[in-house]
């Protein structure tokens, strides 16, 4: 039977990664992107800034819209303090399927709740059903034109903190110009460009930082 792409990502990740080790599967799911087959993980490039963010930020809580095959997840998991928690939300149940193993093979199972669903479902349920009062962090990295709609109901549920912080992938491509408008040109977020290109590739894109003021 025919594999998919996000199952040949996992068979390279069980083929090249040591158990355990974080560093080592998003290492060898960049090496099969760039040498194999490309998809759409952040990818090192952008990867490093999102490392940088998370570890700025430190947050106890962390939402992750799009899970895919889970290598940002590992990326952010890894770099968490000890009793955090990262939600990663997914729609896909076959790329959530792979996910889980992705983040099992790299050890973060106890760090990472991965939840399947949409997001216009399980952000209203997020304080009853995972008692999460606010997002310190929330890395946005699924549909494009969701972006918006789900950041100005994440602020409806009261998810967001003075502080919190939003970080969108793909902000130039594939584009999220609504969502880029919004948060440049609203007076309740103080919003910063991270310039970078498309993942295993030299086309620009870049990672907007979205500081919620309150
Ligand atoms: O389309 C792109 N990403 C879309 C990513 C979509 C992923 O987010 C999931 N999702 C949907 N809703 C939810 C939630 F959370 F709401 F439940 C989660 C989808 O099932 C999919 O796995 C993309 C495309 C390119 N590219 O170059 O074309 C490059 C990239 O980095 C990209 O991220
Ligand atoms: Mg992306």
């Amino acid at each position: 039977t025919q594999s998919t792409r996000p199952q040949r990502i996992l068979d390279a990740v069980q083929k090249n990664a040591t158990r355990g080790d974080p560093r080592s599967v998003v290492k060898a799911i960049d090496h099969f992107c760039r040498n194999k087959e490309w998809a759409m993980n952040v990818g090192d490039e952008k990867g490093c800034i999102l490392d940088s963010v998370v570890s700025e930020v430190n947050p106890a809580t962390v939402l992750e819209l799009g899970t895919y095959c889970g290598y940002s997840t590992v990326r952010i998991a890894s770099l968490l303090p000890p009793h955090a928690k990262l939600i990663t939300l997914e729609f896909n149940p076959d790329f959530a399927a792979i996910a889980r193993q992705v983040i099992a093979w790299a050890g973060l199972e106890d760090k990472v709740q991965l939840v399947e669903g949409a997001s216009g479902d399980w952000i209203p349920k997020m304080k009853e059903q995972f008692g999460v009062k606010t997002f310190d962090l929330v890395f946005l990295d699924h549909w494009k034109n969701s972006y918006l709609p789900d950041t100005k109901l994440m602020e409806e549920c009261s998810l967001l903190r003075k502080g919190s912080v939003l970080l969108a992938d793909n902000v130039i491509c594939p584009g999220a110009p609504d969502y880029l408008e919004f948060v440049r040109s609203s007076p309740r977020y103080k919003s910063q460009y991270f310039k970078s290109h498309l993942e295993y590739t030299k086309v620009e894109d870049g990672l907007e930082k979205s500081v919620f003021l309150g």
